[in-house]
């Protein structure tokens, strides 16, 4: 169902992904991800992020984020799988995930878009939730007084489209709240051709 926002598109499905296939997929894609630490670059210096990520795409679906190129490692046969509902929820076909893994509460991401050059143009992205809710909060980019959040459970698919990326930030802050560990799968669709990326 569509989320209403002003200057952007987001659609909330709160439980896309049935119960049992959720706790299905969750358990498969801890142990089936190579799970790693990605270093970032935060006020000019390389410091280790707050998770544990895989970047994970077609062959060519390299991606530059933080200045670090990542190359893509293979799907995962679970989620090979789930591809094309995934692009039928997401009208779009995806080329790529970002999958991070947010081990207790102190784990999180902090505030950006996803503006890569190599996404184009008011890029969709897919959101897939799994495991432990957590909050997922937006704030417009011109006007910080414009700021809303949102749950994410087990099961939930979010998609931000549109003018989205252009006008917000989003982050995923830390909570002292006791949570199960979550795991996130946003799905990218790369344009090889875009500034910014090679083939
Ligand atoms: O974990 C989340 O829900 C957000 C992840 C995110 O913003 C991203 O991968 O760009
Ligand atoms: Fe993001």
């Amino acid at each position: 169902m569509l989320y209403p926002i002003p200057d952007g598109t987001l659609s909330f499905k709160p439980d896309w992904l049935p119960r049992a296939e959720a706790d299905e997929l969750l358990a498969g894609l801890m142990d089936s991800i190579r799970w790693e630490t990605h270093r970032i670059r935060m006020f000019g210096r390389e410091v280790d992020s707050p998770r544990l990520s895989c970047w994970i795409g077609d062959p060519g679906a390299s991606y530059v984020y933080s200045r670090t190129r990542f190359e893509p490692r293979p799907w995962p046969a679970a989620l090979q799988a789930l591809r094309p509902r995934i692009d039928a929820a997401a009208g779009v076909v995806m080329n790529s995930v970002l999958a991070n893994l947010y081990r207790d509460g102190r784990d999180a991401m902090g505030w950006h878009s996803d503006d890569e050059p190599e996404l184009g143009p008011r890029p969709v992205i897919a959101s897939l939730s799994l495991g432990g809710t957590r909050r997922f909060a937006f704030k417009h980019r011109r006007d910080p007084t414009k700021k809303f959040a949102l749950d994410l459970p087990h099961g939930s698919l979010l998609v931000m489209s549109g003018e989205t990326q252009a006008h917000w930030r989003h982050a995923l802050p830390r909570t002292t709240r006791e949570v199960a560990p979550r795991l996130n799968l946003t799905f990218r669709q790369i344009k090889p051709n875009e500034p910014g990326s090679f083939v």
